[in-house]
């Protein structure tokens, strides 16, 4: 207590008052005891708190100074608070930041109600080791009593900012690789589908340079009638609903061009699944477009007229007739044959053949409507479909113009030709119900308008259906059939006519159904040829018979011959030669025991063909033999130019060869004109012991007939064996003749 003043005037104390004083004294005592007390406890707290706190926490003074440092300060700088406490923080700063800390420190400037928060920073921080890590801090300063300090709060980012670099490092990168893939448009989208992101690919691709394209919504890349149908946002919404969407279409260029892209679009989203934006990535595809559009054209039409072939027919028709249906209309189908074009490509050669069938095909293009279908089904077959008729009639008329329109004469490559053309009309859905049925009628049709004398069309009646259904049964039967296993090859013995030994066999195909028993071939091989089914029946006999003659050969210990029959169908076929080669190699057969049969009708169709596929085979060793020599064209011309190995004289000069003068004289004219050029003769028919005599004092080569015997399966013909000689007459006999 400090002594009283002089000027200190004493009073007299009041009664009571000195108690009351020393009561008051010891109270206000107590209380400084509570609140120095409670003070100890508030510093230890915020000792316990600052040393347990994660951030690094260091105050100064005014010069500088360390005043404190907390346990997180330490483990960040590496030293001990006894190392650092009185030294200059600059120890913590790297070198050349420490002239800028000055400044800052000396620019302070005065304090806000005695308080300065200094907004955080990054800045590199200076270890005992030298090194340096990246830290933020947040200086604060303070007036106290003692002058101004400085507190400093420092949290060590140099992991996240290791993490930042990083991150921003691999988006360059996949900025870079995603601009130098300038083929595709990679682009990102926002939530509302507009552009966020655009690439160079997209800038080339589209003409917009990113900086026109940002912000634009994904519709203004789409064609127009897209747009209309809404299939930009019809894409957005199923990427969201699928996360992934992948189209072709049409895209938009800046200038209203289009090109054909594909593309994938996928829904992008954050960790917690919420939407935050779309990628989509197209390429122009337009190339690629236009050569599947070229070879589907290809694929899909004729190559000599450029009409629609028998694939795209089907799927005309089957369209026509679904829309009929539905329409309540009708659709016709015209089968429509060129009259004795054989003939005429015959005689002015295949290049004018090629150039009649164009004018046709033109013309019948003329005359229909633009909205019917024409198509060629080979040769000088072609169809129409005439779509969305109101009543039956509408097809005879039209197929009364289009007869009509053949008395034109047709210019080609100088020539003036008079054709005609036979029509046979169906119309759907009463005349078939599908593509197959209407197509069978229209082909009866056709068939009764030749019958009729050409130049003319026939109308489908029911009278006719029933030879329509019947071929159409007859194809699905022979289908089953092949399917089932009910087909097999039977051999007939060609039989040199010197020695009496077999030579070889011809192989004669064979039905046995399961309802109506043994079916000749007559009944169905015209049917398959009609019908295109004859490929997959050929191909199979050829297999077979190659299979079953190399069998024959490995049991007798003779290189017989096979003949096979060839239809002239399957004779045009392209590939003829490489399924022979096939058939052959597959049993090792070799090919010159192989002699296929052909009429002289699959050589004139298309001659130059013909020729082509001729030479092929020959080059494979494999035999030709005309069949049923006689009765057709017997062009000499024919035989000198396709090089034919045989010839078949047809049974039915055989048959009266003894007694029929005219028919002696073809059997001898033939023979004579083959031996001439080299090429053997065998004789059909031969039934009775007379005719054989005659063949052979004329020097027919070889024989067959029931009078060797019929054909018989493959192990019937090996138990028969190969000498007959008692078949032969007696040479003197036979000197007779
Ligand atoms: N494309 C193919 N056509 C084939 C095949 N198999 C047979 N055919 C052709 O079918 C037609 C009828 O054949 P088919 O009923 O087998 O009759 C043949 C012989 O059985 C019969 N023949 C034989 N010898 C005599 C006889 O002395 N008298 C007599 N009346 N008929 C006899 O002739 C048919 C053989 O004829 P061809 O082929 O002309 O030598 C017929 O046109 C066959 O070609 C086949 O696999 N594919």
């Amino acid at each position: 207590m400090r002594p009283p003043s002089s000027e200190a005037k004493v009073l007299p104390a009041a009664p009571g008052l000195m108690p009351r004083l020393q009561g008051a004294v010891r109270g206000g005592l107590h209380k400084m005891q509570t609140l120095l007390l409670n003070l100890r406890d508030t510093a230890g707290a915020q000792r316990a708190m600052l040393s347990s706190c994660a951030e690094g926490i260091i105050s100064i003074d005014r010069d500088g100074r360390i005043l404190s440092v907390n346990r997180a300060a330490e483990r960040l700088f590496g030293y001990l608070a006894s190392e650092l406490l009185g030294r200059n923080v600059t120890l913590l700063i790297p070198e050349r930041l420490r002239p800028r800390h000055a400044r800052q420190v000396a620019d302070s400037g005065p304090l806000d109600a005695g308080c300065l928060r200094g907004a955080p920073r990054e800045v590199p921080g200076l270890r005992r080791d030298g090194s340096e890590f990246a830290m933020l801090l947040s200086v604060n300063a303070i007036e106290g009593s003692g002058g101004r300090r400085f507190v400093a709060v420092i949290r060590d980012i140099s992991e996240r900012q290791a993490a930042e670099l990083a991150l921003r490092d691999s988006e360059e990168r996949l900025r870079i690789m995603v601009d130098s893939v300038a083929d595709y448009a990679i682009v990102m989208l926002d939530v509302h589908g507009n552009v966020a992101s655009w690439n160079t690919g997209a800038a080339r691709l589209h003409d917009y340079q990113a900086d026109e394209a940002l912000g634009l919504p994904l519709a203004s890349f789409y064609a127009p009638e897209d747009v209309d149908e809404g299939k930009p946002q019809a894409q957005l919404r199923e990427a969201i609903a699928q996360d992934h969407v992948e189209d072709e279409g049409w895209r938009l260029r800046k200038d209203g061009s289009h090109f054909w892209a594909n593309m994938v679009m996928a829904a992008i989203r954050d960790t917690s699944g919420r939407l935050i934006g779309y990628s989509v990535v197209w390429r122009d595809i337009t190339e690629r477009k236009q050569y599947e559009a070229h070879i589907q054209h290809i694929a899909q039409h004729d190559a000599l007229t450029g009409l629609a072939n028998r694939k795209l027919l089907d799927e005309c028709l089957a369209q026509a007739l679904r829309g009929a249906r539905a329409a309540g209309r009708h659709v016709a189908v015209f089968m429509i044959d060129v009259d004795h074009f054989k003939r005429i490509n015959d005689s002015l050669g295949h290049p004018v053949g090629d150039q009649i069938l164009l004018a046709v095909s033109q013309r019948l293009q003329n005359e229909l409507r633009s909205n019917d279908v024409v198509a060629r089904m080979g040769g000088d077959e072609f169809v129409a479909v005439l779509r969305n008729l109101r009543e039956p009639g509408e097809a005879q008329r039209m197929a009364a113009r289009l007869v009509a329109s053949f008395e034109r004469p047709f210019k080609v490559d100088g020539h003036e030709l008079h054709l005609s053309a036979s029509i046979g009309v169906s119309v759907g859905p009463g005349d078939g119900e599908e593509v197959a049925g209407l197509l069978m009628t229209a082909d009866a049709a056709m068939y009764k308008a030749k019958a009729a004398g050409r130049g003319c069309y026939r109308v489908f009646s029911e009278d006719m259906r029933e030879e329509a259904s019947r071929k159409l049964e007859l194809e699905t039967a022979i289908r089953q059939g092949l399917q089932a296993g009910e087909f097999c090859m039977h051999y007939q013995p060609q039989v040199d006519l010197r020695s009496g030994q077999v030579h070889g066999m011809e192989a004669l195909i064979r039905w046995r159904h399961p309802q109506r028993g043994w079916v000749p071939p007559t009944e169905f091989i015209s049917v398959a040829e009609e019908t295109g089914l004859i490929a997959t029946l050929g191909a199979w006999t050829l297999k077979r018979a190659c299979r079953d003659a190399r069998r024959i050969q490995d049991s007798t210990g003779q290189s017989l011959t096979v003949s096979v029959n060839v239809s002239p169908r399957q004779f045009l076929q392209r590939d003829l030669p490489e399924q022979v080669q096939a058939a052959c190699r597959e049993v090792q057969l070799d090919p010159r025991s192989l002699m296929l049969e052909i009429t002289e009708s699959s050589l004139i169709q298309d001659g130059e063909e013909a020729r082509r596929i001729l030479m092929q085979l020959r080059a494979q060793g494999v035999r030709v033999a005309i069949d049923d020599f006689g009765t057709g064209y017997s062009s000499l011309s024919h035989i000198t130019r396709f090089a034919v190995d045989q010839l078949k004289i047809d049974r039915s000069f055989v048959r009266d060869v003894c007694d029929d003068a005219a028919d002696a004289a073809v059997a001898q004219a033939i023979i004579a004109m083959a031996h001439s050029l080299g090429i053997e003769v065998v004789a059909e028919g031969i039934e009775r012991e007379e005719q054989l005599c005659y063949l052979r004092t004329h020097h027919c080569d070889q024989g067959q007939g029931y009078h060797f015997g019929a054909a018989v399966s493959a192990e019937e013909f090996v138990a028969q064996g190969l000498h007959l000689p008692r078949l032969l007459p007696d040479p003197r006999s036979a000197a007779l003749f």
